[in-house]
């Protein structure tokens, strides 16, 4: 067998981490595909179209499917008989690839990774090092598994050691229930139960990495309690209503993925990692004879489908000439294109807006009667003005609410997912609004965004202020100017009675 070499390594993850910005595996097309088709919720079925449609439109345009094109995730199974050229650290090898895939001038992806994560929390600019885990296998090849893990999906992981006794079921239920929508559904739950607390939680995460097959399992049944164990979850979950994005809908997961090992008489130990809309992973085996190859997703893969019909009847609001009296009249779940001027801001924004108004120094820009998005671009290419553009989970703003609606007067909130309860008040007791644009369809989003300029805070990177142009940018209202919330109204119509989703296996 001939000798794997460095080389080999780093142009195939390289060349990995590249294909799996713009494509999405082909087994999970075909899942949203069949979830789409069978959705009977309008809103949840409007955001799996949007989501189908932005993954076509990335695979045609070789951009990322989401502007959170996350951190790579890589296990090697290195066989003990593999003859390896290469001297340094495996580490270093996969950082060198992440740092070619992410700075490629063609199709350059978003710089997520911020070192020193408890201080200064500074971007590497390049987005490694790379999450890797080795192990050492039979056989004289090495297998490869990369994905790229989104930051809003990996936050809702969970863990917990039950009692022996206890239901993981249960847990893993009742556990997704109070996730919201941050993860972007509909996804993949990946649960380890079983092993140590680091097991349990590897299983999981390399779980995901696993094809999607439960429309096999169902049509051949069960065979192992670990197969019964999916169906129950995948079964009660998706009655619990939650749906896509957390609109209410049917299908908030498209498989659970689940791996057991062996654990201590006292433990059940389980893990719970969610994968959101914007799935990414691959699978190679080196074998000596040069960097891997990869078979992309065919476009017959997609349904025909075009989302533009639901925003036929959508209001048009002007942000330019936007009153507080129209954002009362907004209706929640209520579809609209957005035209005109809106900031960007995130995170670490806040997070220096909040220092800065403590330290009593003047900000650079207004946000009086403006509306803010929640978003860090990836940079732009060609001709583009800004690289794809989606939401970024709000939740993670909440803390910052009163100051940004009731010191600043800031007027419109855009991002995804739910808001808290004393997020929602703040926004009725200002008749303000919070809306949503499609979480993980990120490059369709950004085509409505004609021009892009950083105006505050360059030095934090796609974390920077931006003001965007926005021309017809397709949104929803999820928290209207009275304080109704569509991700409380939403899933609480579609949740099944209690006991039916067992009787439908
Ligand atoms: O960082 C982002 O752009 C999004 C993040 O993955 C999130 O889902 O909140």
């Amino acid at each position: 067998m001939p000798a794997i070499t460095e080389r080999h390594v780093i142009d195939s993850v390289t060349d990995a981490l590249q294909f799996i910005s713009y494509y999405h595996p082909r087994d999970f097309i075909q899942a949203m595909g069949r979830a789409w088709a069978a959705e009977q919720s309008p809103a949840a079925k409007n955001a799996m179209a949007q989501i189908l449609v932005n993954s076509r439109m990335s695979a045609l345009g070789h951009r990322p499917i989401c502007q959170d094109t996350g951190v790579a995730n890589i296990t090697a199974r290195i066989g003990v008989r593999a003859e390896l050229e290469w001297d340094r650290p495996l580490q270093e090898i996969v950082d060198d690839a992440v740092r070619r895939a992410y700075r490629s001038d063609t199709n350059p992806l978003r710089a997520s990774v911020v070192a020193d994560p408890f201080g200064r929390r500074g971007n590497t600019a390049d987005n490694a090092p790379a999450m890797l885990h080795v192990e050492m296998v039979a056989g004289d090849r090495v297998k490869f598994d990369v994905s790229a893990k989104g930051g809003g999906s990996e936050n809702k992981t969970r863990f917990a050691v039950l009692n022996p006794s206890a239901s993981v079921a249960d847990w893993v239920v009742g556990t997704v229930e109070t996730l919201g929508a941050g993860w972007c559904p509909p996804g993949i739950l990946g649960i380890g139960v079983g092993g140590s607390v680091d097991k349990a939680m590897v299983m999981a995460k390399q779980a995901l990495n696993e094809p999607i097959d439960v429309t096999d399992l169902r049509a051949r049944g069960p065979r192992t309690p670990e197969e019964e164990l999916r169906l129950e979850i995948i079964d009660r979950v998706n009655a619990l209503g939650i749906g896509a994005q957390g609109l209410g809908g049917q299908t908030t997961v498209l498989d659970v993925k689940l791996r057991s090992f062996p654990t201590h008489a006292a433990s059940l130990p389980v893990a719970l990692v969610p994968n959101c809309a914007a799935t990414r992973h691959v699978h190679f085996t080196l074998d000596g004879t040069g960097p891997a190859q990869f078979d992309p997703p065919d476009l017959s893969d997609w349904p025909e489908l075009d989302f533009r019909d639901a925003w036929a009847g959508a209001r048009r609001v002007n942000l330019d000439t936007l009153t507080r009296k129209e954002i009362t009249e907004w209706q929640p779940g209520e579809a609209i294109l957005l035209s005109g001027h809106l900031l960007t801001g995130r995170d670490a924004a806040h997070r220096r807006i909040e220092q800065m108004l403590a330290a009593g120094e003047p900000l650079p820009v207004s946000f009086r009667d403006r509306a803010i998005y929640y978003v860090g671009p990836v940079d732009p290419v060609g001709d583009e003005v800004v690289g794809p553009a989606g939401p970024t989970t709000s939740t993670r703003m909440d803390r910052y609410t009163d100051m940004m609606l009731e010191k600043l007067g800031v007027a419109v909130m855009i991002g995804k997912a739910e808001r808290g309860e004393a997020t929602v008040d703040s926004i009725a007791r200002n008749r303000a609004a919070y809306l949503i644009a499609v979480g993980g369809a990120a490059y369709l989003v950004s085509q409505a965004i004609r021009e892009s300029r950083v105006i505050a805070f360059e030095d934090l990177g796609m974390e920077a202020i931006h003001e965007f142009v926005v021309k017809d940018m397709p949104v929803t209202v999820a928290v209207d100017a009275y304080g109704s919330a569509v991700h409380v109204t939403g899933p609480r119509q579609w949740r099944m009675p209690a006991g039916t989703a067992a009787a439908a296996r």
